[in-house]
């Protein structure tokens, strides 16, 4: 086993203050939002998972930053409850997953690397059918300001999503993630396949909700976009969280620091 590296241990500039709605969803929670611990996760005696441990409190964005084949997809499908652990235990809003498996996805917001969403129906009409399926009614002006607020343009809104970018689906499934006022978001490669500005505009709004207290897991291979928007950096290796590094009080992780970490790992093998 090795042992994380922690770098840059000071503080991280996780804000604690809700917005009302994210408050609501949170209030009978404990700290820990998602709490990792000792995970291990073997397929036929192949341990794809070693003792993983991590957490997040409301607030934080964390970035797992792994190469190829590293365990990032099969650390989120865990988190979602599709993967048992064989070994330690895994809590998502408190609850340990695999007991509570409707709770933890009411609480989950997952993005896949392309959004599933139906492009023969408008953003609007998309929205609309899953936030039935979760027996759930907002209105008219509920929906425009979620579509507002991800900043999701408002010619689009009546449009088909087949007409729509990667940037534009993405904001749409962040946008049903606010209706359904879900408090954690795992983001898979949440940035591969964006323009330079769609990348800034997602990053932007990844803090901001943050800031309203959503709390963010990104699985990435993009170093730099990691260290643009978390607040924590967890480096995983073969299964392995092989370092951690957090944002300095107000600031943003050294992306040099992290490249280097990284570069090192990868030519072993991430
Ligand atoms: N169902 C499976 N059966 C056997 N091996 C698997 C299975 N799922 C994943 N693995 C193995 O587990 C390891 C981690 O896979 P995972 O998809 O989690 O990696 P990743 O970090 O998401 O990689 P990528 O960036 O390429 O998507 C890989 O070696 C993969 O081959």
């Amino acid at each position: 086993m090795t042992t994380p590296t922690t770098i840059n241990k000071t503080p991280t500039i996780a804000p604690k203050t809700f917005d009302k709605q994210l408050s609501n969803a949170c209030a009978d929670l404990s700290d820990a939002m998602i709490e990792v611990s000792s995970l291990n996760f073997s397929i036929k005696n192949n341990a794809i998972l070693k003792n993983l441990s991590f957490s997040m409190a409301a607030g934080e964005v964390y970035a797992l930053l792994g190469g190829n084949g590293a365990g990032k997809s099969t650390t989120l499908k865990t988190l979602l409850g599709f993967n048992k652990p064989t070994e330690g235990s895994v809590k998502v809003a408190g609850k340990e997953v695999s007991k509570a498996l409707d709770f933890v996805r009411g609480k989950t917001a997952y993005l896949p690397e392309s959004a599933t969403l139906y492009p023969h129906l408008t953003a609007r009409e998309n929205v609309e059918y899953f936030l039935s399926l979760a027996d759930i009614k907002k209105s008219d002006e509920q929906i425009n300001a979620a579509f507002n607020r991800v900043a999701l343009q408002h010619d689009a809104w009546d449009r088909h999503m087949q007409t729509y970018s990667k940037g534009m689906r993405q904001k749409t499934a962040i946008a049903l993630a606010i209706l359904r006022e879900a408090p954690i978001f795992l983001l898979d490669e949440p940035t591969s396949g964006l323009d330079p500005v769609a990348i800034d505009e997602f990053n932007q709004l990844v803090r901001e909700l943050a800031l309203t207290g959503a709390t963010i897991l990104m699985v990435t291979h993009d170093v730099y976009g990691a260290c643009q928007v978390a607040n924590r950096i967890g480096l995983l290796k073969n299964g392995e969280l092989v370092g951690e590094f957090d944002a300095p009080q107000s600031g943003r992780i050294d992306t040099e620091q992290v490249h280097a970490a990284f570069g090192h790992h990868a030519k072993r093998g991430a």
